[in-house]
Formats: C-alpha cells, sequence, structure tokens
C-alpha cells in the first residue's frame, strides 16, 4: 500500500520538465508526501493500491510549479510617483539619480519607518504576488545603507517568510546606491559594507546571497569585485544587477566568480554572453524596469538563446523604476517587449528563477523529491499564462503541500 499526505485529481500537469516544451501530462494527478512531491502521471497511471489522507479535485485545471519571483525590493517604505511624474515631464532617471533622489529618497523614507511600518507596507505587494501562485520570492535588501536599516529590512523579509505561506531568500544589497552620510567616498562605504556591515548581518542569519549595482551611477566592476570578494569569504552566493544602463563588464565579472545570475542585460556583451554560459550564470530579465524607464536597447535574447544560457523573468518590484506586483505582467512583457516564447517565459518564472536563486534542486519543476509547490490555473493551454493582460487566473495554489490561505 502506498501512502500520500494528499493527492491532486482531475488536473493536467505542466511538469516544465521538458527542455524543449511545458513537459505535459494531461488528465493527470500528482501526490505529496511530508511536503514533497512524491508521485506524477496519468490518472490512468495511479497505483492500483494507494491511500491518501486528503484528495483534492483540480476541477480541470492546469497545474503548474509555483512560480517564482527572483529580484525583487519589494520591502521599502514611501512611494516615488513623484518621480515618475518628473520623468513624465522630461527629466531622466539617471539625473533624478544624481540629484539625490531615486535610491536616496527611498533610502531616507526606509530608515524613517519601524519595522512594523515596512512589514506593512510590504505585505500588501506580497499579497498581490501569492495571489498570482508565486510559491518562492526574492527579497533585496539595498534601500537602508547602514547597518540598522540593512538588518531592519532583512529582518522584515525572514519574517515575511514565517508569517506567510512562501519560501523567502534573501539578498544582501549594500552596493545599492552610495549613502549622503559618504558622500564622495565610495570606497570608504564599501569599506564598511565588506568589513562591517555585511559580516553582522551574516553573523545574525539573514544574509542567502550577495548583490550590488554595477553601473556608472551605481559602482564600478572594481568596487563590485569588492563586495564579490568580501560574499566569497563569508561563504555566500553573488548576483548582480549588470549592464542596465551601459556595459560595465559586470555581467562577466559575475560569471567569473560562478554568481547564480547577472540581471538586467539591456547591455550585455557577446563576451559577457560566452562567460555567463561557460559558468552556468543565469539571465534575470527585467522588462518591468526597461519597460517603465521607457528603455529603447532590447538585451540580447536571441544571442542568450542561441548561447544557451537560461533565461529567467522577474518583476524587480522596486518604488522607483519597476513599481510592479505582478510576475503574470513580467512573462507577458517578457514576451511582447523582450520577443521570449510563452515557453521561456514560464520557464523564466519557474525552472529558471530557480536555479537563479540556487534553489534548482528544491523547487522550478514538477519533480518527485522537489518541494510540492504548485500553482493551479483555470486556463486552456499553458501558454496563456504569458498571453493574457491584467488577468489574474490562478484558482488555487499550494506551498509545501499545503493549500495556501492567506
Ligand atoms: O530606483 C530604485 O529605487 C531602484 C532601481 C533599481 N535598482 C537598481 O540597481 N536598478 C534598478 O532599476
Ligand atoms: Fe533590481
Amino acid at each position: 500500500m502506498v501512502h500520500w499526505d494528499s493527492l491532486w485529481i482531475n488536473v493536467h500537469l505542466a511538469t516544465m520538465c521538458d527542455g524543449d516544451g511545458y513537459g505535459t501530462i494531461r488528465d493527470a494527478a500528482i501526490a505529496v508526501r511530508d511536503g514533497k512531491i512524491a508521485w506524477l502521471g496519468a490518472s490512468a497511471a495511479l497505483p492500483g493500491d494507494y491511500a491518501a489522507d486528503q484528495t483534492h479535485d483540480g476541477q480541470g485545471c492546469w497545474l503548474t510549479p509555483g512560480l517564482i519571483d527572483c529580484h525583487s525590493h519589494i520591502v521599502y517604505a514611501g512611494n516615488r510617483s513623484d518621480e515618475f511624474e518628473a520623468r513624465l515631464n522630461g527629466v531622466a532617471y539617471e539625473e533624478i539619480a544624481r540629484k539625490g533622489g531615486g535610491i536616496l529618497s527611498t533610502v531616507r523614507a526606509t530608515r524613517a519607518a519601524s519595522a512594523d511600518e515596512l512589514m506593512q507596507a510590504s505585505l500588501t505587494r506580497v499579497h498581490s504576488l501569492l495571489r498570482e501562485g508565486v510559491t518562492t520570492l526574492e527579497i533585496k535588501s539595498g534601500y537602508g545603507l547602514d547597518l540598522q536599516t540593512e538588518a531592519k529590512m532583512l529582518r522584515v523579509a525572514r519574517q515575511i517568510g514565517r508569517d506567510l505561506p512562501v519560501r523567502i531568500k534573501t539578498t544582501f544589497l549594500g552596493a545599492h546606491a552610495l549613502p549622503p552620510e559618504y558622500a564622495g567616498r565610495a570606497d570608504d562605504y564599501l569599506s564598511a559594507v565588506c568589513e562591517q556591515i555585511l559580516p553582522a548581518l551574516v553573523g545574525e542569519g539573514l544574509v542567502d546571497a550577495v548583490d550590488a549595482f554595477c553601473e556608472h551611477i551605481g559602482f564600478s566592476a572594481a568596487q563590485t569585485e569588492r563586495v564579490f570578494q568580501a560574499a566569497q569569504r563569508a561563504g555566500l552566493p553573488v548576483k548582480l544587477h549588470a549592464e542596465q544602463l551601459s556595459d560595465q563588464g559586470g555581467a562577466a565579472l559575475t560569471a567569473r566568480y560562478h554568481g547564480l545570475s547577472a540581471d538586467h542585460l539591456e547591455h550585455l556583451s557577446a563576451q559577457g554572453i560566452a562567460a555567463m554560459q561557460t559558468h552556468g550564470t543565469v539571465a534575470v530579465l527585467l522588462p518591468g524596469a526597461y519597460y517603465f524607464l521607457r528603455e529603447t536597447k532590447l538585451p540580447p535574447i536571441a544571442a542568450l538563446r542561441e548561447a544557451g544560457v537560461p533565461m529567467a523573468l522577474a518583476t524587480d518590484c522596486n518604488p522607483g523604476t519597476s513599481p510592479m506586483t505582478s510576475l503574470l505582467l513580467a512573462m507577458n512583457m517578457g514576451c511582447t517587449l523582450f520577443r521570449m516564447t510563452p515557453l521561456e517565459a514560464l520557464q523564466g518564472v519557474t525552472l529558471h528563477a530557480a536555479r537563479a536563486l540556487g534553489l534548482q534542486d528544491q523547487a522550478g519543476s514538477l519533480t518527485i523529491g522537489k518541494a510540492a509547490d504548485f500553482a493551479l490555473w483555470s486556463i486552456d493551454r499553458p501558454g496563456d499564462l504569458a498571453y493574457a493582460i491584467g488577468a489574474n487566473p490562478c484558482y488555487a495554489s499550494v506551498f509545501s503541500g499545503s493549500p495556501r490561505v492567506f
């Protein structure tokens, strides 16, 4: 007798296990034991002698791996709609940043907010993602730029994972911008980041990965490498905001450090692509920022595809360049703006997004032994998920084998 904790029947599976397709199994079932996938297949192939403590009727829904948003700045205080309005009156994003607006205005608001205010402000945005079937969410720091506030942000991120049915991966982004108290002293600030702030946060168990903003309005490749070396000393993987506004060689640097991902990549070079391909670094594409900043230079999707570099998609949810809390819309933008295929878009928020977080052995596909994180969709075919704009066809979602209520 095979015993399962729960069984979902009357579903069609998009397993995402087939590199060239959705890995579909129609008229199927999937079973869970101890929060992990224990069996999946055509209903007709169910073992004759099984027992499930709970059986759920999937109502003919398509069932995919739970969606993974692998790049978000979702914990922050304040709002930047005033800058949105300024840009629409002709002020460039980079000019706003140089005048101390942009990231630093969110830094001021986040420093001033209490942990509870930060949690409340973030929960609304997190719930929006969960309602669309997101079961894993990466959350960056980077709006504190001092130990006290970076720690506050990362504690809130960890608390979200304790309070809600979602897997949280935290990323330290102390090298996001130069705080006002270090104006003109970037290298001194990076010494504080590498020698005091990061070690203290690691000591509190708050950091899963380390990121930086490698850009002419951020930190240089040499400065970024200091941060990567500090991450290496702490035994942490790296990822990078790379080639968003210019080519700083950030993607190649990240690949050399066997980084999990290089993100944005509108200005990615052939050398960067080759380095990413060699080291298995994931390309995380962020169409929300491209769209919201009205960028015109597209990331080299065809060249990434040709090189076999895994492409992920994420919201980049942040108040300045991507105030977006819909991963389904990011999928649609990946197709309509970047010309990814609907299959690539779904791979980009499951299989490849898991890899961008180092979770490829635990999540991102319907594979026996992986986490029983599912999303059930009232759709006709998996390609519908990247097609509809503004619709949310998520019928239900499951986290570690338990139907989600939040
Ligand atoms: O404007 C913000 O608040 C963050 C912008 C965001 N951060 C980064 O490094 N690149 C971005 O688009
Ligand atoms: Fe970002």
